[in-house]
């Protein structure tokens, strides 16, 4: 299967990434005016999308900034997109009629990676229409599974899907680096720190995904009765921080 990622810019660099890390046997294009991308990634780089459609892509990625996405891809078809080309975009905002606007004979979707797909531990929230056949769902499985998990969610639950995966790698990222800067305070060396905060991120994430415990119990299981973790779950508490994940959660997922 060939690939074309359009936008190498942090998602198309972290999906070709994911692509050519894994086993399946894809072939991954990039369009990019980063000429330097074509020795960073290992992938053949092209600067016009005539030259990377003359490749005969089945299947379409486009990572640029969501403004310019229907554009861009009204630009593929005038460039000569086949009309069996498999279109996928990653772009929060940009909704399947959107898609089907600029290109309304092939089969489009949207979907929303997050940044681990670099490293096939990525989290995809994906919404078919009625444009994708069987045998293209197959397709778009195909692509997507390499690049971690997918949820795949009715079109009115991909913004809010969309952003506890691919904006939440963010909030993980503020709350590592906290608990980091609160360790090197008490004396320990940021190196260190960071090393047991990154560990006790992925093991907790590993315990939650292989328990049938809710989140609730897990925790249950480490606050002690009048022990040190149910002090800094008050404290917690106290400070507004599950308020603040709702906040965070809600503001990026836009209004209803
Ligand atoms: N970053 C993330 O974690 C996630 C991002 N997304 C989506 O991915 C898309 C890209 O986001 P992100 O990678 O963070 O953004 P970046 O700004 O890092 O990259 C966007 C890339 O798009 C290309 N580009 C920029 N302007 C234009 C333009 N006017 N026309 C055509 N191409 C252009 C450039 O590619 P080049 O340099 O190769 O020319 C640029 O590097 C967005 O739609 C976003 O919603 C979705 C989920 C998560
Ligand atoms: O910040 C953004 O808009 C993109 C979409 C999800 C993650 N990053």
């Amino acid at each position: 299967m060939k690939i074309g990622v359009f936008g190498l810019g942090h998602m198309g660099t972290a999906i070709v990434q994911g692509l050519t890390r894994s086993e399946q046997a894809v072939e991954v294009l990039g369009y990019s005016s980063n000429a330097a991308k074509a020795d960073e990634l290992q992938v053949p780089i092209y600067s016009r999308y005539e030259d990377l459609l003359a490749q005969g892509p089945d299947v379409v990625i486009l990572t640029v900034p969501a403004k310019y996405v229907v554009a861009v891809l009204a630009d593929l078809v005038q460039a000569g997109l086949d009309s069996k080309v498999v279109v996928l975009s990653a772009a929060a905002s940009v909704t399947n009629a959107d898609l089907r606007r600029a290109a309304p004979k092939n089969p489009v979707t949207t979907f929303i990676p997050n940044i681990p797909v670099a490293i096939n531990a990525g989290t995809t929230a994906l919404s078919y229409n009625d444009s994708i056949q069987e045998a293209d769902q197959r397709v778009i499985r195909t692509v997507l599974d390499t690049l971690g998990d997918v949820v795949v969610v009715k079109e009115d639950q991909l913004a809010i899907a969309g952003t506890v995966g691919g904006c939440s790698p963010a909030f993980i990222d503020v709350l590592m680096d906290a608990m980091e800067d609160a360790a090197v305070s008490r004396g320990m060396d940021r190196q260190t720190a960071a090393a047991v905060v990154a560990s006790v991120v992925s093991g907790t994430a590993k315990l939650a995904q292989t328990s049938d415990k809710s989140f609730g119990d897990l925790k249950g299981q480490i606050t002690s009765p009048g022990g040190t973790t149910i002090k800094g779950v008050l404290a917690l508490d106290q400070h507004g921080f599950r308020a603040a994940v709702h906040a965070a959660i809600l503001a990026a997922a836009g209004d209803e």
